[in-house]
């Protein structure tokens, strides 16, 4: 139903026309978070004011935004012979065996843009030059540190990556600039175009990963990566004596995804086949007739939930610091009630009340699960990245002496590929997990683009180095572009959220102005969607801009509600009891790190979470609000309120 009174001058012209297609109960809810956002901040509400404010943001996304890509029609398989995850992705959905695997198409959370402006409008170099090159260090405080960037891209290397053509393009820098960029012009391949042929002709470009969270990143993306990783004896996969990860003749690891990477990001690869090969460990004990197939699966499950759920309450908790996410993130694993309760009333209430792992069938939405184009855009987060490692000499520290000397600070384009992998060798894992859990990463903010990736060799998907060298913070910029992705304020209008006017309504550092007007003039239209999320002002505790945010809010909770592995079969007979309970023990980071270094968290972690500074204070205990805790009579009370709000909302 068509529901017009709403289209008056309350709402924001540009998104009027929104409104206009929208049911009438849509249209409502589409007017309050309008003047949550015109008025006021939602993350300054209190937290279930917060809470219901992203839930009805979430509910018009789902209903309004998601675009299917590459509709296929349904290819029925029996789920009852896949009960694990396979190596290419394939047999989760359950009408259709072919969504999330590998070389399916990137779906879209909006449509392609519409502006017209070109592939070099305004020049990529002189953006990567003018706005995004690093002048000085600018790190994230305590909030994060190198094992939260390595973390990411280790998710980042789960879920997404765009298949090549064969064809090159060159972008040459613009005398202007050529002067002060380090590759005066560079060479690499064009994203690989496909015409989607239904729903309606269009193109689309291929994901070469598995989208599900099904830790690929280890295990492989088809039958062969995962060949190549198993040994193949009671379900384990391939490690080295040193705890780190084996490598080929030609010096490359030999694990799930080997493409762009560093010493930090192989490291969280180890620590994870580590833990895969102990849940083998632990299931073979329990359950002695398990055969090294079987134990490989269940494993697999296992050790994949662990990471969802770490991302889920720990990772994201940091990244955005708020309570508002704190007990959003926590809700969509667990629900409402928590833990505790949701163990004695399972999933008979719904999502709201027990989280949305459990859920007894997958939710997609209508839209066929895939990772999206805007997703891969808002998770360019390079700039977390610092220019060097700084290593710790842990071996001369002391219990009365805090703070570790600094025994050598490397280069990050050192600690790179092979290269990397020798050096992290020498290192050993316990000196390096140490020594980046002790450095803050890179802010995500503009003139903080690391200069070392502007001359960076680029892998391919085997992990050997490139012959053209790549000035990444261009490419970035011109990717979004080739991908059709909306610059930046169509980008908003398309996520509901109100557009910039004028430079000031972005950020109010009067030096991004000036720079922005020097680029852009005061076409704000054309601003890039990347400068825009690093230049957005933030709101407090976050580490990425708002904009960047409205994805993941729909997304972080789509890979956990697509998945029948977590909904349907979230379950004892597919993980096993006691994989179950180790999903189900296991919370954080710090968890999986105090099982294979038993004594390390203990002396050398003040913090509470292993993805912030660990020289850090720890968050104090009472820090969730009263009404939030899960003992109090009060959290009761306006839970069940917030429920009955939340399910007359949305079902
Ligand atoms: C030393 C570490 C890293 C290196 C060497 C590296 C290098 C690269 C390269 C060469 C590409 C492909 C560029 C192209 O052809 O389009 C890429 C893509 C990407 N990287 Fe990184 N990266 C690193 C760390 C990170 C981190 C920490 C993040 C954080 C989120 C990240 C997020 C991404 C994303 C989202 C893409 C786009 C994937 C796609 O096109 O499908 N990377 N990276």
């Amino acid at each position: 139903m068509a529901f017009s009174p709403f289209s008056s001058s309350l709402v924001h012209p540009q998104l009027q026309h929104t409104v206009a297609n929208m049911s009438l109960l849509d249209a409502i809810i589409f007017y309050i978070i309008h003047l949550v956002d015109k008025f006021g901040a939602w993350h300054r509400l209190p937290v279930l004011l917060g809470l219901a404010y992203l839930g009805m943001r979430r509910h018009l996304h789902q209903r309004y935004n998601l675009l299917h890509v590459g509709g296929s029609k349904d290819q029925k398989y029996d789920t009852r012979e896949f009960s694990y995850r396979t190596a290419d992705g394939t047999c989760n959905h359950p009408l259709n065996y072919l969504v999330g695997s590998q070389g399916r198409f990137f779906g879209r959370n909006m449509p392609p843009a519409t502006s017209g402006y070109g592939l070099l409008e305004p020049h990529p170099s002189i953006i990567a030059k003018k706005l995004l090159e690093r002048r000085k260090f600018v790190d994230c405080g305590k909030q994060f540190n190198m094992i939260a960037c390595s973390w990411i891209q280790f998710m980042i290397h789960d879920w997404i990556d765009h298949m090549e053509d064969t064809e090159q393009v060159e972008i040459r820098a613009p005398d202007e600039v050529a002067e002060g960029c380090p590759l005066k012009s560079f060479r690499f391949y064009k994203n690989k175009k496909v015409q989607t042929g239904s729903p309606k002709p269009e193109i689309g470009f291929l994901n070469s990963r598995t989208p599900w969270w099904d830790g690929s990143v280890i295990y492989g993306n088809n039958n062969d990566g995962m060949i190549k990783v198993r040994t193949f004896k009671d379900g384990k996969l391939k490690i080295s004596g040193d705890g780190l990860l084996e490598h080929d003749e030609k010096g490359i690891p030999i694990s799930g995804d080997v493409r762009n990477c560093w010493a930090g990001f192989s490291l969280l690869q180890a620590l994870f086949v580590k833990e895969h090969n102990v849940v083998c460990d632990m299931l073979k004990e329990h359950c002695p007739d398990l055969d090294d197939e079987k134990l490989y699966r269940h494993a697999r499950l296992v050790t994949s939930a662990v990471i969802a759920k770490i991302h889920t309450i720990d990772w994201t908790v940091e990244l955005l610091k708020t309570d508002t996410l704190l007990a959003g993130m926590r809700i969509n694993w667990y629900g409402f009630f928590g833990k505790k309760i949701k163990d004695l009333i399972g999933h008979k209430f719904g999502p709201v009340c027990s989280g949305l792992v459990g859920l007894r069938r997958p939710r997609d939405h209508g839209i066929p699960y895939s990772l999206t184009e805007e997703f891969v855009g808002v998770y360019r987060m390079h700039s977390l990245l610092p220019d060097k490692v700084i290593l710790l000499d842990i071996k001369s520290a002391t219990s009365e002496n805090r703070s570790t000397p600094v025994q050598e600070e490397v280069p990050m384009w050192e600690m790179i590929g092979k290269q990397g992998e020798r050096r992290l060798a020498k290192i050993g894992m316990e000196q390096m997990l140490i020594s980046m859990g002790h450095q803050s990463c890179g802010a995500v903010t503009l003139w903080n683009y690391p200069s070392w990736m502007r001359n960076l060799v680029a892998h391919d998907a085997d992990g050997e180095d490139r012959p053209d060298r790549v000035d990444m913070a261009a490419l970035e910029i011109y990717r979004d572009r080739e991908r059709n992705v909306a610059r930046y304020n169509e980008f908003r209008r398309n996520m509901l959220m109100i557009p910039i006017s004028t430079w000031e309504d972005l950020t109010d550092d009067e030096e991004v102005i000036e720079a922005l007007h020097e680029i852009y003039g005061d076409d704000v239209e054309k601003l890039d969607l990347q400068v825009g999320l690093h230049a957005e002002k933030k709101i407090k505790g976050f580490a990425i801009s708002e904009t960047a945010f409205s994805i993941f809010l729909l997304i972080a909770s789509r890979r956990l509600e697509a998945d029948r592995f977590f909904t349907t079969n979230f379950n004892s007979s597919t993980y096993t009891d006691k994989g179950l309970e180790w999903v189900n023990k296991t919370e954080t980071l710090k968890d999986v790190i105090d099982r294979h270094f038993p004594k390390m968290t203990g002396k050398w972690m003040r913090c509470s979470s292993a993805f912030s500074l660990w020289s850090s204070d720890p968050t104090p205990r009472n820090c969730i609000p009263l009404y939030l805790r899960p003992a109090s009579a009060c959290y009761v009370l306006v839970s069940i309120l917030a429920c009955f709000f939340l399910i007359s909302c949305f079902q």
